[in-house]
């Protein structure tokens, strides 16, 4: 436990049990396919990381970096291309990698310009889904977990950058967090 966290919601190895199962999934999905993972800077990370390493089919992967929260740590509607990816994407299944979906206004941008880029398909495979928070009506294709509409770090997902690094999981005590 840290001292920060009021509760943890998922340990280490429920994390690796789900997406383990995951990546069993999508190998039987995008089998002969060659889909391209694309992550999700930076919160995806973690994620990303070990979910590939449990696809036994032939895959690409690739990065972009999207900002969609202003200086707080609610999600602005305002998103921003901060890196953009490597290659073109046309013709080609995609998978987005998300850490969270929140409100779901960053995968909706997202969605948009791989569509528009005239990828073969886009889906989304989310680590967490906060069904509470949505604005857009957007639901992934793949996901391991609902969580509470509650602020969470660990596994990727920051505070003010901190947190990333925990193995786990969990909810942030309400001093630590001013959202
Ligand atoms: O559904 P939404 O309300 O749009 O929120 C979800 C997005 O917010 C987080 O990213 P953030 O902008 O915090 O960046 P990070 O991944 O670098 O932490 C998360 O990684 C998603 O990309
Ligand atoms: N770290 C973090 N980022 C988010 N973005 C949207 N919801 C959350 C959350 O609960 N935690």
């Amino acid at each position: 436990m840290h001292p920060d966290l009021e509760e943890i919601l998922f340990t280490e190895e429920q994390l690796m049990n789900a997406v383990g199962e995951l990546g069993t999934q999508l190998s039987q999905d995008y089998a002969g396919k060659n889909p391209l993972f694309i992550c999700v800077l930076k919160g995806a990370v973690m994620f990303m990381a070990d979910l590939v390493k449990r696809i036994d089919i032939p895959m690409e992967m690739d990065f972009m970096a999207i900002s969609s929260y202003g200086a707080s740590s609610k999600s602005s509607g305002v998103v921003r291309i901060l890196k953009d990816l490597d290659r073109s994407v046309e013709g080609r299944d995609l998978v987005i990698v998300e850490d969270i979906i929140d409100t779901g206004l960053t995968l909706a941008y997202l969605k948009e310009i791989l569509q528009h880029r005239r990828a073969k398909s886009v889906k989304v495979a989310a680590l967490f889904d906060k069904p509470e928070g949505r604005q857009v009506d957007i639901v992934p294709d793949y996901k391991c977990f609902d969580v509470p509409n509650a602020f969470i770090v660990g596994y990727g997902l920051d505070y003010a950058e901190h947190y990333r690094n925990l193995p786990f999981v969990g909810v942030l005590k309400p001093d630590v967090y001013v959202g």
